[in-house]
């Protein structure tokens, strides 16, 4: 008789609530505090008309999700992509929240998301959807209640006129409600390089455990943006051996290891596939390399039940948000492959976001010095008290990472009465 195999369950959002029951029932949270944050505390699903360059007018759709205030405003990305769905922004609002938490921010989480493909805009009809977008959600976002930032497809240009609409509206220059700006109206230095910064941070903190040198470690990176491109040359600078790179048209692998600045320069110009002398490999099969560590840096649900037992890297540190399922987790743990969560891994940009948020309410700067150490410090005290409580509790570090912040958000809601 033929074993039937039960279909993986891919949506974020159930995947998260997921994750939530996992580290809430080892530290038996009560069960009202769990459905709490099982959910977002508002989703607004806007639509927006769009006046195109050939004449027409086409009506967008997006999303705005935030999922839990207790602990301060809600902050996260604004992702562009045709593959949004509620659901999606739903989870990844959720799992801001926690990124939040793992490293000690005093936000909640949010996320928002509009269905269509930017690569298809020109810069105005761009621009315009950035404009409408942001005009659809202003009431319910400002300096003090939620602060978005850049994700997928978004740009520090889509920030700054994201700001200029909503300080407008309001009649008052307000750089405190989006984050990822341009330097010349309020971003922070520091924040574009944040997120891949962040990782390599939480990478040479698990090294550090094993021993390992960076020179005799090789690195394949899925998604050439800002995440994965910056890590791959962060990486390069301190010696590590970038092998396969891709982005949304396929990878290269090169065993001997990419030249860095050539790949940049090609990404800028033509496309990474014509690398001179790399093998062309599809972003399946990047994934599956044997490599010594893994940067998924896309999108979410790569590393699933279907291909994890032929993952071989030894460690995967998530610079995207939600590239692994939860199936595929139990299977990793059970090979010993170490992974370094989304929600610790990705966590510096959001930290920077953070910094540059604090910048604008003193209307003081910092340099980029002062920035990159501030957030080293709170990636490696973000990284070890996860690892300590992994280690105590004798689990991974997804679900280390979930248990400090599920403490530290039912701390807030209890001090606020809530539970
Ligand atoms: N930006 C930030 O500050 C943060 C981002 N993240 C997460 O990092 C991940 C990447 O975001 P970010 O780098 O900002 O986004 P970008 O838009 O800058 O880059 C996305 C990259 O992913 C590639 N890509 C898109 N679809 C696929 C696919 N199906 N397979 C392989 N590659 C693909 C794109 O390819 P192409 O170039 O061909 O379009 C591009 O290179 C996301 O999960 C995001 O949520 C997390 C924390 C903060
Ligand atoms: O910088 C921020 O506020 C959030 C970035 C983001 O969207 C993320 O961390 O997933």
């Amino acid at each position: 008789m033929q074993k039937t195999v039960e279909k993986e369950n891919l949506n974020p959002y159930e995947i998260v609530q997921k994750q939530i029951d996992t580290a809430a029932a080892l530290l038996r949270l009560p069960s009202h505090a769990v459905e709490i944050l099982k959910r977002p505390k508002r989703v607004l699903a806007v639509s927006f008309p769009v006046k195109m360059d050939d004449g027409s007018v086409r009506v967008f759709e997006g999303f705005r999700s935030q999922h839990n205030d207790a602990v301060g405003p809600t902050k996260g990305g604004i992702r562009f992509h045709p593959d949004v769905t509620m659901d999606e922004v739903k989870a990844l609002s959720m799992w801001m929240s926690f990124k939040c938490g793992v490293v000690g921010l005093p936000y909640g989480g949010g996320k928002g998301g509009v269905i269509c493909d930017p690569h298809e805009l020109s810069a105005g009809e761009l621009e315009r959807v950035s404009r409408g977008f942001m005009e659809a959600i202003a009431d319910i976002v400002g300096p003090d209640t939620d602060i978005p930032a850049p994700d997928v497809y978004t740009t520090p240009q889509i920030m700054g006129w994201m700001m200029d609409t909503y300080s407008r509206l309001k009649g008052a220059y307000s750089p405190g409600v989006i984050t990822g700006k341009p330097l010349a109206v309020g971003g922070s230095k520091g924040r574009n390089e944040a997120t891949a910064r962040g990782c390599v941070f939480t990478i040479l903190e698990a090294l550090k455990d094993s021993g390992r040198k960076p020179a005799e470690t090789t690195v394949a990176i899925q998604g050439y943006g800002n995440a994965g491109r910056i890590a791959a040359r962060l990486l390069t600078e301190l010696g590590f051996r970038i092998v396969a790179v891709s982005d949304s048209r396929g990878g290269i692998y090169h065993g001997a290891g990419l030249n860095i600045p050539k790949v940049g320069q090609l990404k800028d110009t033509s496309t990474i596939l014509d690398y001179p002398g790399a093998t062309a490999i599809s972003n399946e099969q990047l994934l599956e390399l044997e490599v010594d560590i893994l940067i998924p840096a896309a999108l979410e649900n790569v590393i699933t039940a279907a291909n994890a037992d032929r993952v071989r890297a030894k460690w995967i540190a998530e610079a995207a948000n939600g590239p692994t399922t939860p199936d595929a987790d139990a299977i990793l743990r059970e090979k010993g492959v170490v992974v370094i969560p989304d929600i610790l891994a990705n966590a510096g940009g959001v930290t920077v976001s953070y910094f540059e948020w604090v910048q604008n309410l003193m209307h003081y700067y910092w340099s980029e010095q002062e920035v990159n150490e501030k957030l080293q410090t709170a990636m490696v005290n973000a990284y070890r008290s996860v690892a300590e409580l992994a280690e105590k509790y004798k689990v991974d570090l997804r679900t280390g990472a979930y248990m400090i912040s599920l403490l530290r958000i039912k701390e807030a809601m209890e001090a606020r009465g809530w539970i």
